[in-house]
């Protein structure tokens, strides 16, 4: 690497505002202190962070959201892992007034299964990320976007980001380390790389390694991101006007968006039903087009079309086993009690990827089977599903 973040890292004016995907300058702040507000983004500057491909990352930004009060003996911190994405905000305010925002809102809180009065609940964005963690659109110390200068990240280098913010936060075990989807990966890799910083563990919607099927889609969306002419190798964020690969991230958001619902219920929601008052045969839009237009545009808006490429790479290189023996070798070393959640219409990680899990355990809380969640959306329904999700969260964390 040729470049060097320096202290004082600040969002370049020369990008258009509307690529600007976090105006947020990066103060580096301390640690978290009692008192600090919740959900308030703190950012975690935890060292140079050499690669599992060998390639250094300076000055490593973590951005992170705590909830709740790390007690006196330090043992009441529950990690939660966001998905491919998700961000560091699971939960905003609530109260009069207030409406309730964030990814789990009805998961994390005072009252809610992950109780904040009485857990210290943390949430990092993951590095390669693009709400606050280093990554692609992390401006480096030439005022220019690292772009493809920021490295290929696996999903191990990933949680030793966070194992380091544990460090910075100096919380040495964490009651439990809980995420779905692309964070299940991580709560797996937690699970098997440091055994003993977790009691519990919950992963949910998620594989032991990334199958061929799973690959194969991933490489669909990389490929509509990076052969938009406006992708330029990764380097798009100068260009005039704003362009960007705005058409290839809509894309592969729409490819990826069928992958996160199920059949039945995109045919039960939209059948054939048109959009406009055009036949679809003479040019008009079927309905479901219409939904995953709405859905690839609004993520253009929210996310950085590097970050993607770099976090589903680092999805595909997803694999427990890797130099251990094995995805069974590797799920032996497994000491956390486990929570394995699967959702029957998962069509992206099916069921059958969390009862590989489940049956590798030891440590299983529902034997050598996961549990199996009833519904009608999908991958998404870990997000969806809350009621039936943070009932086995609270029943996990006691
Ligand atoms: C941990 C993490 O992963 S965090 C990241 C998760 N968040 C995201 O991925 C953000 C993208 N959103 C989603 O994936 C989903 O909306 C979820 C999972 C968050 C929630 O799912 P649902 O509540 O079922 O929302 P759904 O997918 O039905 O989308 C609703 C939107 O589609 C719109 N929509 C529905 N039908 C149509 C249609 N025919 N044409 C256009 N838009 C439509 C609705 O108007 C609604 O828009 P609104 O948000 O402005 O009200
Ligand atoms: N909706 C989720 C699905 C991937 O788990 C996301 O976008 O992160």
């Amino acid at each position: 690497m040729d470049w060097q973040l320096s202290d004082d890292v600040q969002p370049s004016a020369r990008v258009p505002a509307h690529l600007l995907l976090d105006p947020t300058p990066v103060p580096v702040t301390g640690a978290w202190r009692p008192g600090d507000d919740p959900g308030e983004r703190l950012f975690a500057r935890l060292g140079d962070l050499t690669t599992e491909h060998g390639a250094t990352i300076p000055s490593t930004v973590v951005a992170y959201e705590t909830w709740g009060t790390l007690n006196e003996a330090r043992d009441n911190a529950i990690l939660v892992n966001h998905a491919l994405t998700g961000d560091s905000h699971v939960v905003g305010a609530a109260g009069p007034g207030h409406a309730t925002s964030g990814w789990w809102a009805g998961v994390v809180g005072a009252g809610l299964p992950l109780d904040t009065d009485r857990w210290f609940v943390v949430a990092p964005n993951m590095l390669g990320g693009c709400q606050g963690s280093s990554g692609p659109a992390t401006i480096g110390p030439d005022g220019r976007e690292l772009g493809s200068r920021f490295p290929r990240v696996t999903i191990r280098d990933q949680v030793e980001a966070q194992r380091r913010l544990a460090d910075h936060l100096g919380i040495d075990r964490w009651h439990a380390v809980v995420g779905g989807s692309m964070g299940g990966m991580h709560v797996l890799e937690w699970a098997v790389t440091h055994p003993e910083r977790l009691g519990k563990a919950a992963v949910l919607a998620a594989p032991p390694i990334s199958s061929a099927d799973q690959i194969a889609l991933n490489g669909l969306q990389l490929e509509a991101v990076q052969s938009d002419p406006h992708w330029l190798g990764g380097e798009y964020y100068d260009q005039p006007d704003g362009q960007g690969p705005h058409k290839g991230l809509a894309l592969a958001r729409r490819m990826a968006m069928v992958n996160y619902r199920s059949p039945d219920e995109l045919n039960r929601r939209f059948g054939r039903g048109w959009q406009s008052s055009v036949d679809p045969d003479h040019g008009g839009r079927y309905q479901v087009e219409s939904y995953l237009d709405v859905h690839g545009n609004r993520f253009t808006r929210r996310f950085d079309a590097g970050s993607y490429v770099r976090l589903v790479l680092a999805m595909s290189s997803h694999d427990l086993g890797r130099g251990r023996g094995g995805v069974e070798a590797a799920l032996s070393r497994i000491t956390a009690e486990t929570l394995v959640v699967g959702i029957d219409s998962d069509r992206l990680f099916p069921v059958a990827d969390q009862q590989r899990i489940a049956a590798g355990l030891s440590t299983s809380v529902s034997g050598d089977a996961p549990v199996v969640l009833s519904s009608e959306f999908g991958h998404d329904g870990f997000l969806i599903e809350t009621d039936a999700v943070g009932a086995l969260l609270r029943e996990l964390v006691g």
